[in-house]
């Protein structure tokens, strides 16, 4: 399906003299023009927007063209509360700014038919280990040579992610903060593997989109997480053990320690299917650590499908 235009595949530089998908006469990194992003769903639409925001050619890919219209939708409306600020005095530049951005814009269902022309692939499907190697696994037998690989993961190593493929260098991790219009960090990852050139492309990248990239290293969490999940964990448990009320440790943590939401609240707009796939995760990895023992109110609401925001309910009710 195309939502708009989309304008003929150009290399983003010469095949010829190429090493390892740069050019040998100067190192440097590659020039991304062509991105394809893999899953359509909160994160995935959120970096498409922003990306066919700043001069990017993207395609969107997902399942089904069902989640595909409803991603669509929502990138129309997140760009026009963009614009309302951005062109507050000029409606009609705002409207073309967004027929622009639709423009650049295409989906599609079928990775296979656009990876051919795509310098940079960000995945950012459902936190799973196995889902997104096969899916890595798939495209790096189908990619161009100079295709550089990226993952939105929240909590699994990159490098685990990547050993499915044959690009180890041209691997690395593009972290985004939800809701990605309005997060301006990105948390760019290197594995032992990721080539200076993938590393510098990728902070290229982050910082045309607009965005501030910090650099880690492929660790638990890396730094963001490394930090919110115990935090968030304590929450819950302090929650559970009935030494205050979801409310109040919302009110709490927003008034007292500055923050825009409360534990509770950046839980359900995250997705609560998301964080149980990290904790999990986490636990599977480290079952003796206290830290990442699975909470089991989390547990209950995500079995009755109460997934927070996107399901209408998760620890609070949105209809
Ligand atoms: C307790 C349970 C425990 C369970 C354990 C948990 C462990 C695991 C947790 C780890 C999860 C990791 C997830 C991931 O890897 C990392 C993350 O992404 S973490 C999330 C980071 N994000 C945040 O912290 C968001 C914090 N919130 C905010 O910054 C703001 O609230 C907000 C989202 C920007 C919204 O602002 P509000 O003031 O609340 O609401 P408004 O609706 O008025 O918006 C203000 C302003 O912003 C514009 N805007 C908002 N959203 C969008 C959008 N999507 N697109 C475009 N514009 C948007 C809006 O128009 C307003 O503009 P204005 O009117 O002011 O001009
Ligand atoms: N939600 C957040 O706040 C947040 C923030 C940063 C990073 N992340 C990470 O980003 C990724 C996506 O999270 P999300 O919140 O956008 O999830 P989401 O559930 O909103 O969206 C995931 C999308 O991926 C699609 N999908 C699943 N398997 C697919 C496949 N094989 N091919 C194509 N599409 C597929 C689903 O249909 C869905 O639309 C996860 O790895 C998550 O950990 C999430």
């Amino acid at each position: 399906m195309s939502v708009g235009h989309i304008s003929t595949p150009t290399m983003a530089f010469c095949t010829r003299h190429v090493v390892r998908g740069f050019s040998s006469s100067a190192l440097r990194p590659a020039v991304i023009k062509h991105v394809m992003i893999i899953g359509g769903g909160q994160m995935g639409a959120g970096i498409a927007q922003v990306a066919a925001s700043t001069g990017h050619s993207v395609t969107l890919v997902d399942t089904s063209e069902e989640i595909l219209n409803k991603s669509v939708k929502g990138i129309e409306g997140s760009l026009k509360r963009v614009v309302k600020k951005k062109f507050a005095d000029k409606p009609e530049a705002g409207a073309e700014f967004i027929h622009k951005v639709l423009q650049s814009l295409s989906t599609s269902t079928h990775a296979e038919s656009v990876i051919q022309s795509s310098d940079l692939v960000v995945e950012a499907i459902v936190e799973n280990l196995k889902v997104k190697q096969e899916i890595f696994g798939r495209l790096d037998k189908l990619a161009p040579q100079h295709t550089i690989f990226a993952s939105n993961t929240s909590s699994l190593p990159i490098a685990d992610i990547a050993s499915s493929t044959s690009r180890l260098d041209r691997f690395g991790g593009l972290h985004f903060f939800n809701p990605v219009p309005m997060m301006k960090l990105v948390e760019v990852i290197a594995t032992p593997a990721t080539s200076q050139e993938t590393f510098d492309s990728l902070l290229n990248f982050s910082k045309v989109l607009g965005k501030t990239p910090v650099s880690c290293k492929d660790t638990p969490g890396f730094i963001v997480n490394r930090l919110l999940v115990p935090y968030m964990l304590e929450a819950v448990r302090l929650y559970e053990r009935g030494h205050g009320s979801k409310e109040d440790i919302d009110i709490a943590m927003k008034l007292g320690a500055g923050y825009p939401m409360g534990p509770f609240e950046l839980s359900d707009y995250v997705g609560l299917d998301t964080i149980k796939f990290i904790i999990d995760g986490w636990c599977e990895k480290d079952p003796g650590n206290p830290l990442f023992k699975s909470s089991e109110m989390l547990n209950k609401l995500v079995s009755e499908g109460k997934l927070g925001r996107k399901s209408g309910e998760g620890f609070y009710k949105y209809k």
